[in-house]
């Protein structure tokens, strides 16, 4: 007896798992057809395709499968007819969904504004970052087809002469197994073989989920902070240091082994003190300012120590490192005016900084909002706008007043002026500094544009490669200085008076 069902069982997993692999790589294969298609190409062809899918996903599976089953006879490919015809419509429509998404991403356009041709875009852009969701979709597909033959089959439509599953359990229920003790032998160990297959299915979706699909980003589940005692030293206060970092090495993953972005970068911010970290494009200056609020990406490798006010941030657990971003260290990271959200009114923004903080009634939070303004040189009024109907130099004074509303200790400006022209460069940099006076903080002030920092900063750190080049007032160091790398980017100034060159006209 126990031989017979273990042979059964050997059988039916042939079936029922040739069943959910053909029907799912078939409904992944039409639907993700369908679906990149109707996506690329828009226009009526979409608005038809979704009116399909959408009357396929209203079709009833039962009756459906009992017309098709008269039609077609009942049996394995009748089976996986059915659950082809069921399931495609919705992998179409997630697919297309996708695909939309790719379609209006930057490089798609640049790509079409260069005048590439459609195969180029469909070949170059959409397919790869469509095909790896296929993956996942496959998956989950077989797992929703192995139920889907097994409920058929226990409904006696299967294929009467194959052993599934779900036929296992049909002959079972036909000959009363539910109402004898030839259930434990009969019923369970089929259903114990479609819940841990079903499951198992289930598991690996969604890790390939969460592995392939571009839209879940960071897939990596981040690991939560182990709460320890907090690192601290206590001199660091009494020399006046609010910031230190020391020995930071930070590493990313480059051809199959580490490399160093930041290289063994150390230094100090005082309380009420401008430090400026200038270098070129990639010199590693974001890298550093991420790795003090500790939002490296993965998979980021960091080592070396961060003291905020003497104590370890590393050794910070989740809910005190939430405290010190936004409160205790403002952040105006890059292109942040980019990133206000263009539905949401400008006090309501402002408004959510404050709330993920303190808690304060409606008016106090109105009472703070319009002061801050007031401090960045807005006018109250600005606070009912959305940000499309600020212009760029007030949206960054925003993003000032964002980084200031909790009163921080520091703030980290990264490369505030990005995008704006000469004039409103000159005015954000003047009111940062006359902020920082105002307000008694400390700043780190990140920038490539050596002559904007100067008038900025009290000290300067010249960063090349990852690795610190040079540390010093910035006054002294502008002048003085005889590092070379230093020195080209000092030269590189533009002066109302250039040296007189010679230049021999030709005649
Ligand atoms: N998530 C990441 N994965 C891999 N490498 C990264 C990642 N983030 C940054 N890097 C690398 O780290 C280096 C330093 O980048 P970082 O953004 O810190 O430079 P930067 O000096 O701020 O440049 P920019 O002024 O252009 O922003 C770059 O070479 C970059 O390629």
């Amino acid at each position: 007896m126990g031989q017979d069902i273990l042979a059964e069982l050997a059988v039916g997993a042939r079936t029922s798992l040739f069943i959910g692999i053909a029907s799912a790589i078939l409904a992944v294969f039409i639907g993700g057809l369908i679906g990149v298609l109707a996506g690329y190409i828009g226009g009526r062809f979409e608005t038809v395709v979704l009116r399909i899918i959408d009357i396929v996903l209203t079709l009833p599976f039962l009756p459906l499968m009992i017309v098709v089953a008269v039609y077609m006879g009942a049996g394995i490919f009748t089976l996986v007819f059915v659950i082809t015809l069921v399931m495609w419509a919705g992998k179409a429509r997630q697919i297309r969904a996708q695909t939309l998404s790719i379609k209006h991403t930057g490089p798609v356009l640049a790509a079409k504004t260069m005048g590439a041709s459609h195969f180029y875009i469909f070949y170059k852009h959409i397919l790869p970052g469509v095909v790896p969701i296929f993956i996942p979709q496959f998956v989950t597909g077989v797992n929703a087809a192995i139920l889907m033959e097994s409920s058929l089959s226990f409904l006696g439509m299967g294929d009467p002469l194959t052993k599934s599953w779900g036929s296992i359990l049909f002959y079972a229920n036909s000959r009363s197994a539910f109402l004898t003790e030839a259930w434990v032998w009969w019923i369970i160990p089929p259903g114990v073989c479609i819940v841990i297959v079903v499951l198992a299915f289930s598991l690996m979706g969604y890790y390939l989920e969460e592995r392939f699909n571009p839209r879940l980003g960071d897939y990596s589940v981040r690991e939560k902070r182990k709460k320890q005692p907090v690192k601290t030293k206590e001199h660091q206060s009494s020399k006046g240091i609010l910031l230190s970092v020391e020995s930071l090495t930070v590493a990313y993953p480059k051809s199959g082994d580490y490399r160093s972005v930041v290289d063994d970068v150390s230094f100090v911010v005082k309380h009420g003190e401008v430090l400026g970290i200038v270098g070129e494009s990639g010199s590693g200056k974001s890298t550093i300012a991420t790795a003090i609020i500790q939002q490296l990406k993965r998979p980021a490798k960091e080592s070396g120590e961060i003291y905020f006010e003497g104590n370890l941030v590393q050794h910070f657990g989740d809910e005190r490192l939430r405290q010190m971003r936004g409160k205790e260290i403002g952040y105006i990271a890059q292109a942040a005016m980019n990133a206000l959200n263009p539905v949401i009114r400008i006090d309501k923004q402002l408004q959510e900084a404050v709330r993920a903080h303190y808690q304060l009634s409606n008016k106090e939070m109105d009472v703070r909002v319009i002061e801050v303004l007031q401090q960045v040189g807005l006018d109250e009024k600005w606070r009912f706008a959305y940000p499309h109907e600020l212009s760029g130099g007030m949206k960054q004074r925003v993003i000032i007043a964002m980084a200031l509303i909790n009163k921080p200790k520091l703030v980290i400006a990264d490369e505030p002026t990005t995008g704006l022209d000469v004039i409103v460069q000159v005015e954000i940099v003047q009111l940062l500094r006359k902020l920082q006076k105002e307000l008694g903080i400390s700043m780190i002030y990140i920038s490539h544009d050596l002559p904007s920092v100067l008038s900025v900063t009290d000290r300067l750190m010249i960063m090349k490669e990852g690795q610190k080049v040079e540390e010093g007032p910035s006054v002294e160091l502008s002048k003085v200085s005889t590092n070379p790398y230093t020195r080209v980017l000092i030269d590189s100034i533009p002066t109302l008076y250039p040296k007189k060159e010679t230049v021999e006209v030709s005649r």
